[in-house]
């Protein structure tokens, strides 16, 4: 593969000239459709060629050169504006465009040519590189670009499987993703509070919004007084986000949506401060809420019900989990690196996981409820018991998504900090974070409840944004770890442990924890572990409990425990009518 990029600039009229070529195996033509929208290969212009994209004068353009071509009849100009490619198969894809070289009569019909690959890398590669070109000729109608390189691999793709990409970026590419985030109060109004409060920030700066999605945090950027905003979006979103920002013109003129990853586009300007929000959230079911989201719509359509009812219906089912899920942090840790200037600010700049031990036997009978099915011995005539065991430690493999109170916490949280100021993106695929707590009462532990919070380390303000139990709740809720064998502790009593976390390509985390309950009394000097409980568990796939508020049982009222943040649950918020079935069902199915 030949790929070449070449950039100069003409500082005074700040033209851009660069170019990027590709030998192609072959180049066929496409019969020109005059009479009929399709297109039958004409194996007669068949031939090895080169297509090279250029950028003469700010306007970014496509060429097909045959090889063979000596009088210029063999080469193909494509108006990039309007061109599409369509993958006929790993190394053939159909480039169609608007005709410019036709005479009169064609000119009003499309036009189209096969491109034949060498392989199925190069075919990537140009296709990569064709959103990019096309891009840079939506960018350059307003400005030009500097001279840049174009990353012919990127990290993303590296390290992302296809497959859960495509799934990721069409989930956030529907306005009704953006709306349940948006819809998200605290989340939404704290990056406002954030924003507005540190206008200084802001206010005649440079500012690139990371993953900007509906667009929501460059406008508030711009209203803050950003001199100019660039808004990063992969997903299709990005047409959303500019019809969006187009609707509210006195911001818009300082914002350029540009359609594309952080980790491939290029921009024409180093950064004062980056914003983004990419704070895992948790979305594997996303065809289920996709079809239940719309019938529901439907369905409140019909009968007249009001919007707010069933949006917050729609906002629950966008649930979220722990900080680094999705992986976007690595993202803005490389937005950091290629975009924002060396004293430049990031909001958020600090990220913290919190974590404690808790203690829920209603949970915990729940998950462990679930394998009930495989305890018969007569379905259908056929003995299931054989697979219970397997059945219950699978249910175990889940995190559990809900708010708790946060009572059931059995000792103080400790945190692991995150600086995405300093931090590299490797440091994200593994996290190793030791634990070390003391037991506030004496209890069992059915596993360790994790949430997040992160800072906006505003010139003027301070803010934290939380997700903490008892705090108000956001579409992030809680994660907890469920142990399939709790540990049993007293008051005072040491608990040590890890908690591992593996980023995996499917844009998510393997999750190893281990808790131990350390000796506790006479002997305890010696340091021994009494009892110890480990799980694995997958956080794309996590077990979604938002049904009914928390019931605290009568065993555990007494206990205060100690939350890391302040509490603010009602009495009246308690109710223990809708409580599970006794232990004592449990206890009889334990594997
Ligand atoms: C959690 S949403 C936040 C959207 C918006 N900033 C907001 O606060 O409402 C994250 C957005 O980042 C986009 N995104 C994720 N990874 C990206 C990447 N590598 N490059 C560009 N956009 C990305 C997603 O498509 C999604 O729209």
């Amino acid at each position: 593969m030949e790929v070449s990029l070449t950039s100069t600039a003409a500082a005074a009229t700040k033209q851009v000239e660069q170019q990027q070529q590709f030998a192609l195996a072959s180049l066929t033509d496409l019969a020109s459709c005059c009479s009929s929208s399709s297109y039958v290969a004409s194996a007669s212009s068949s031939s090895p060629a080169v297509a090279t994209f250029s950028a003469d004068d700010g306007v970014a353009e496509l060429r097909f050169r045959r090889e063979s071509d000596s009088d210029g009849g063999g080469v193909v100009n494509v108006d990039l504006t309007t061109a599409q490619l369509w993958k006929l198969g790993p190394t053939q894809t159909v480039c169609i465009f608007g005709g410019s070289d036709c005479d009169s009569n064609e000119e009003k019909y499309s036009k189209g040519v096969t491109v034949q690959f060498r392989n199925e890398e190069e075919s990537r590669i140009f296709h990569c590189a064709f959103e990019q070109w096309k891009k840079k000729g939506i960018i350059t109608q307003g400005e030009s670009l500097p001279n840049g390189t174009l990353s012919s691999k990127s990290k993303f793709d590296d390290k992302i499987e296809p497959s859960s990409a495509k799934m990721y970026f069409h989930y956030y590419g529907q306005l009704l993703h953006q709306q349940n985030m948006l819809q998200d109060y605290v989340r939404t109004g704290t990056y406002y509070a954030a924003v507005m409060e540190n206008r200084a920030d802001f206010f005649g700066r440079v500012v690139v919004d990371v993953g900007a999605g509906s667009g929501i945090l460059s406008l508030f950027a711009a209203q803050a007084g950003a001199k100019h905003v660039y808004a990063i979006e992969a997903s299709e979103m990005a047409d959303y986000a500019t019809k969006l920002i187009a609707g509210n013109p006195a911001l818009g003129e300082r914002i350029t949506v540009i359609k594309g990853k952080v980790e491939e586009v290029e921009l024409p300007e180093k950064a004062d401060i980056l914003i983004s929000e990419p704070m895992g959230t948790c979305h594997p079911l996303w065809p289920f809420f996709l079809i239940m989201n719309i019938s529901l719509q439907l369905f409140a359509d019909y009968y007249c019900l009001t919007c707010s009812a069933f949006s917050l219906i729609l906002w629950i089912w966008h649930v979220g989990t722990l900080l680094v899920n999705e992986r976007m942090l690595e993202s803005y840790v490389i937005a950091r690196d290629r975009f924002l200037a060396p004293t430049g600010k990031m909001f958020p700049s600090v990220g913290r996981i919190h974590m404690a031990p808790f203690s829920d036997e209603y949970l915990f009978v729940e998950v462990a409820n679930k394998a009930l099915f495989w305890q018969q011995k007569n379905y259908f005539g056929v003995d299931l018991t054989s697979l219970h065991g397997s059945a219950f430690q699978g249910y175990f493999t889940q995190p559990v998504v809900d708010a708790f109170d946060p009572r059931l916490l059995v000792a103080p949280a400790t945190y692991h900090v995150l600086d995405f100021t300093k931090m590299k993106e490797e440091d994200l695929y593994e996290l190793y974070i030791p634990l070390k707590f003391t037991a506030s009462v004496g209890t069992r532990v059915h596993g360790l409840a994790c949430w997040f919070d992160v800072l906006f380390n505003g010139s003027t303000v301070q803010r934290w944004l939380t997700t903490a139990p008892g705090a108000p709740t956001t579409h992030w809720y809680q994660l907890r770890c469920v142990l399939s064998q709790p540990l049993y502790v007293m008051a005072g009593q040491e608990i040590t442990g890890s908690l591992r976390l593996v980023a995996h390509s499917a844009q998510s985390y393997t999750i190893h924890l281990t808790l131990s309950a350390k000796m506790w009394g006479v002997g305890a000097e010696q340091g021994g572990i009494l009892q110890t409980s480990s799980c694995k568990l997958d956080l794309k796939e996590p077990y979604y409990r938002m049904s009914q508020p928390y019931a605290m049982p009568q065993d555990q009222q007494p206990h205060q425990l100690v939350p890391t943040q302040d509490v603010h649950i009602q009495a009246d918020d308690l109710d223990d009518t809708d409580l599970i079935q006794p232990l004592q069902n449990l206890e009889a199915q334990l594997p």
